[in-house]
This record gives structure tokens, sequence and C-alpha cells, in this order.
């Protein structure tokens, strides 16, 4: 696939960022709070710079596996957009964040987003018989609204725009 291809796509797009503070949690309560419960980003990629205070955790298999925090080290992971766009073959995080009694955490995430008149669907050289069309034709801003309005859990968002889909 040509470079120019995603260029082209996401050529208007933004960045945001979040400074997530995370206070300790009472022994009593632990188990039943989230620092962030199980969510994927509406993002294209997500870039985090956690502390050293480990709580991010990714779905794998059925399983919540922690992330070892690295110092000084960035996590980029796959949002929601690019698994449009990619037409499922990079897959949104699933991923929470967990808290402690001991010791509050910090991290820093920096979200790169489309702008809103972006179509979303695949490029057309990503589909072929072996890779079918998943997707139907759709803006960042239907994507945004209907995940808003709709309040769809997070694996829901997108499909509610597959070819399939009722
Ligand atoms: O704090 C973290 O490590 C993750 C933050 C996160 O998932 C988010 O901001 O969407
Ligand atoms: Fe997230």
């Amino acid at each position: 696939m040509q470079r120019k291809s995603i260029d082209q796509i996401l050529d208007n797009h933004g960045q945001y960022a979040s400074l997530n503070y995370y206070p300790t949690c009472d022994k009593s309560n632990l188990g039943l709070t989230f620092g962030l419960r199980g969510h994927t980003d509406p993002t294209i990629i997500t870039m985090l710079l956690p502390d050293e205070v480990p709580g991010l955790e990714i779905l794998q298999d059925d399983d919540w596996v922690p992330v070892k925090p690295i110092p000084n080290t960035l996590i980029v992971h796959v949002g929601d957009v690019l698994q449009g766009l990619s037409n499922c073959r990079y897959k949104s995080l699933l991923h929470r964040v967990i808290v402690n009694s001991e010791t509050e955490r910090l991290s820093v995430a920096s979200y790169c987003y489309p702008s809103n008149d972006t179509q979303m669907g695949p490029p057309k050289e990503l589909i072929d018989e072996d890779h079918p069309l998943i997707y139907k034709d759709y803006t960042y801003e239907e994507f945004y609204t209907t995940m808003w309005k709709q309040r769809l859990p997070d694996a829901a968002r997108l499909n509610a725009f597959k070819i399939s889909a009722a």
C-alpha cells in the first residue's frame, strides 16, 4: 500500500493530550474501583507516558495482563480509527487502569484523531478476496456522534458501521 494513501486520508489530523491522575483507593474498595474502566480509544493512535506505578492492563486472550512500566518509555497503541481504516488488520487495544491503596499514579496521554470530515472507509488497496470490506464508508463525525449519542460499549462502536450491521 502507498504511504500517501494514508497521508491523504489523514491529511488534516489533530492531537490533544490529557494528564491522568489516579488517587490511591481505600483497601475496602479495591476490586470495585477502576482508575479507568476497560475501553478502546476513539483515536488513530494513542501515545501514553505513564509514571513508574503499575496500573495499566490490556486484554489479551480474554485475560487482563498488566503492562510493566518502563521508565521514560512511550507506549503507542492502536485506536478505533486505525482499526476501521485498516479494515481490521490492526486492532484497537482494549485497556483499563486499576488503582492501588498505596501509591497514586500519573500518566500523560496524547490522542491523535482525524478531522471531522475524514472518510473512515479503508483504502481500496486493502480490500481483496481474502480481506473483504468490513465497514461502510462513514465520516469521523458520524462515528464520534454515534458513539456519544448511543453510548455504545466500546467494541460495538465500530460494529455500528459494519456492512452487515442491521
Ligand atoms: O493512564 C493510563 O495508563 C491509560 C490512560 C488511558 O487509557 C486514556 O487516557 O485513554
Ligand atoms: Fe485509553
